[in-house]
C-alpha cells in the first residue's frame, strides 16, 4: 500500500488544481427532500482531507446584496465565515460540477467537519473526516445553527405535528460549526 499523503498536503494539491476526488467520491440523488448528496466510493481514514467547498469568494456587503436578489434555493449555497475579523462568504450557487456544494447537513452524527486553510493569504474551506468513513456512506457535516427547516421538521414530526416546511435555509449560520484551528500555509 502506498504511504499515506498527509491530509494537509493532500488538501493543498486539490486546492491548487481545483479538483475533487472523483475516484473516491460520487454524486447521488437521494430523494425529493434532500435532493443530491455526496457519497464515498472508497474508504477514508479519520483526519483525511475529503473535499473543498469551492465557489465565488465575496465580502459581506456583496453577500448581503446577492441574498436579497437570489432565489432562496440559491441562498442555501452561500457559506459565510469569519476571517481576519470580517465576515466573508463562499457563494457556491453556480452549478459548476464541484462536490463541496452538494454535501448535506447532519447535526447528530456528521462524519466530516469544515476547516479553514489559508493559502497565499486566501482562505479555503475544506472538509476533513471526523472518523473513518466506509464505502457507500454519505459525506456530511454539521451546518451549524438551530433553525435548519429539515431539522425542525424532524422534531415536529416526532411530536406528530404537521407544519409547513420553508426550504430557504439561511446558510450563513453555518459558520458557527466551522473549525477555528485554520492553518495558514504561508506561516509554516
Ligand atoms: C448546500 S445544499 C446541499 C445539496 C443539495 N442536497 C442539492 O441537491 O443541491 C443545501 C440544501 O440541501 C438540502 N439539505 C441539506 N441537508 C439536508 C438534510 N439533512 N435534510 C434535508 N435536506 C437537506 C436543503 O434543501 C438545503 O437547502
Amino acid at each position: 500500500m502506498p504511504p499515506r499523503v498527509s491530509p494537509l498536503k493532500d488538501a493543498l494539491q486539490h486546492l491548487h488544481s481545483k479538483t475533487d476526488k472523483t475516484s473516491k467520491l460520487e454524486v447521488k440523488y437521494i430523494n425529493a427532500v434532500k435532493g443530491r448528496g455526496i457519497f464515498a466510493l472508497s474508504s477514508f481514514s479519520k483526519g483525511d482531507f475529503v473535499l473543498e467547498y469551492r465557489g465565488d469568494m465575496i465580502d459581506n456587503a456583496e453577500s448581503q446584496r446577492r441574498r436579497r436578489i437570489y432565489h432562496p434555493s440559491c441562498v442555501a449555497f452561500m457559506f459565510s465565515f469569519k476571517w481576519r475579523g470580517r465576515t466573508w462568504c463562499i457563494d457556491a450557487s453556480q452549478e459548476d460540477g464541484s462536490f463541496g456544494r452538494l454535501v448535506n447537513d447532519e447535526h447528530i452524527r456528521p462524519n466530516c467537519r469544515m476547516k479553514r486553510i489559508d493559502v497565499d493569504r486566501k482562505p479555503h474551506l475544506c472538509l476533513f473526516a471526523l472518523n473513518d468513513i466506509q464505502h457507500g456512506e454519505e459525506i456530511t457535516y454539521d451546518y451549524g445553527g438551530e433553525d435548519c427547516p429539515w431539522r425542525m421538521q424532524m422534531t415536529m414530526n416526532a411530536a406528530d405535528v404537521i407544519i409547513p416546511v420553508d426550504s430557504s435555509h439561511p446558510a450563513d449560520l453555518l459558520e458557527t460549526r466551522m473549525d477555528e484551528t485554520a492553518q495558514d500555509t504561508n506561516q509554516q
